[in-house]
């Protein structure tokens, strides 16, 4: 059963960061207090970013055991390891690189060593089900200005794969062209999903997702929430 989606609208992209980073923190320490391990789906993007980075210095961080979190990926961009445009080292640097996790727990999409990105997403469809094909408890989502969302485009055919739990996407039209992201299903496998906009080069976007129009961001939802956290400039073509 899935619910309404909830609107929380914040002043400004700062505003956005520390209220999603607070949220986080609390998402974590609860699901950690009912069922142990806390499973998350994290994000690329800027605005992402800066929600790591807002995490990281949170002092309430101390309320989760960073031991027992298990961190995915909703999209990769489809790079050599280390590369700076890769959603991994954005979130290692921002977010992972100042916590307690444990190395066993992150689960970085596959870097590109000449394998091709099918291989890779069979890969992480892969370690997905040998971990038991969890749901997870928060998956962060951006939202491009066309309405992606993951590295799932529009008009793109992932937005039909149903049968898998990741992708290969080639000619993004985000740079860099190559990709992997989770499909629908596995964006669905969710108790909490968070969509995560700022900016007004998003408002139609969000207002084209939040009336069921065709873009991929009006898909995903939660099992038990989906929250559209927004900034001002992003919610300003909601009526
Ligand atoms: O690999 C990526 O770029 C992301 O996964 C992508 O889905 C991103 O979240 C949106 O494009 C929003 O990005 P911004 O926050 O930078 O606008």
């Amino acid at each position: 059963m899935t619910v309404d989606p909830e609107l929380l609208i914040h002043s400004d992209a700062e505003d956005l960061a520390f209220s999603v980073a607070g949220r986080f923190i609390t998402a974590l320490a609860d699901a950690q207090s009912t069922g142990g391990i806390a499973h998350v789906v994290l994000t690329g993007g800027r605005v992402a970013s800066v929600v790591y980075q807002a995490v990281a210095e949170s002092p309430a961080r101390v309320e989760v055991d960073w031991q027992r979190v298990e961190f995915w990926w909703g999209d990769e961009r489809f790079l050599p390891e280390g590369d700076p445009e890769r959603n991994e080292t954005q979130a290692r640097d921002a977010l992972l690189s100042a916590l307690d996790v444990d190395p066993a727990r992150v689960h970085p999409m596959p870097t590109d060593t000449g394998q091709g990105a099918e291989a890779a997403a069979a890969a992480y469809a892969s370690e997905l089900e040998a971990a038991g094909s969890p749901t997870f408890d928060v998956l962060m989502l951006g939202v491009g200005p066309d309405g992606h969302v993951a590295s799932l485009f529009p008009g793109f055919p992932q937005l039909e794969v149903i049968d898998v739990a990741a992708v290969a996407v080639h000619d993004s039209p985000k740079p860099p062209p190559t990709r992997v992201s989770l499909t629908f299903p596995l964006l669905d496998r969710t108790r909490e999903v968070w969509f995560v906009v700022s900016g007004e080069d998003k408002a139609d976007a969000v207002a084209t997702a939040l009336a069921e129009g065709d873009v991929p961001a009006a898909h995903p939802k939660g099992q038990n929430r989906t929250l559209w956290l927004l900034d001002e400039a992003a919610a300003s073509k909601l009526s």
